[in-house]
């Protein structure tokens, strides 16, 4: 799995930043309309083909399935109503969010293409009703999941990389750490150099 799993908000930011050789990158539309989360993900996907790399469209599987992207990521509530039969028959791959152990249990029970746990360190983004898992936590998923790929997600940062990856994490996904950042097109680039070293 790529270790660089860059998420962002709208479909120009996966334009600005991709280019910059992101190969795994999720388009997360928050508080849109359809029309326009559908406008701006057949956007992402186009663009993402010509640019070799993988999109992974966040929470609207169907939108996902009737544009024919590959990718989805679902977090437990998005699983409750989430046909995953439809997407096993159109090889959709799908990751999935947990937190806990009887999440993780849920999650594993579809067997995904990765897991992620978050948050690893407390995150910016929003709020979440999980405390910080801890480099200990992402220790213990990466025996449980075995051979599932596993995300790490929350409050990463470039400083944070190294323990994160010696913990087992296979990949590191970020938000804030690039959105914020004073020249988010060179923090990109550090992000990449940083995860294949
Ligand atoms: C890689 C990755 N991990 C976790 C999430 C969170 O998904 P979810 O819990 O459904 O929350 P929202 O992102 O939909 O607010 C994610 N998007 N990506
Ligand atoms: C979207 C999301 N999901 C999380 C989870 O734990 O499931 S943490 C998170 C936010 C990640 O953004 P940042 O890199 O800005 O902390
Ligand atoms: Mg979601």
């Amino acid at each position: 799995m790529e270790r660089f799993y860059l998420i962002v908000g709208h479909v120009s930011q996966l334009e600005l930043l991709v280019p910059h050789g992101v190969r795994l990158v999720q388009l997360r539309i928050k508080d849109q309309p359809e029309t326009e989360v559908r406008r701006q993900i057949a956007r992402a996907r186009d663009f993402c083909a010509v640019h070799g790399a993988q999109l992974v469209v966040n929470d609207y599987w169907q939108a996902a399935l009737d544009l024919n992207c590959g990718f989805v990521h679902l977090g437990q509530e998005d699983m409750d109503n989430a046909d995953f039969a439809a997407l096993r028959r159109k090889g959709v791959r799908f990751g999935l969010s947990t937190h806990d152990e009887t999440e993780l249990e849920r999650a594993l029970s579809h067997g995904p293409d990765y897991v992620a746990l978050g948050p690893v360190y407390e995150t910016l983004l929003k709020q979440m009703k999980w405390a910080t898992q801890g480099l200990d936590r992402v220790r213990r998923w990466k025996q449980m999941v075995a051979d599932t790929p596993l995300v790490a997600i929350g409050g990463l940062t470039i400083d944070r990389l190294p323990g994160v990856f010696a913990a087992g994490a296979d990949s590191a996904a970020v938000v804030t750490d690039i959105q914020q950042a004073p020249d988010p097109e060179a923090q990109t680039r550090d992000w990449i150099k940083a995860c294949a070293a």
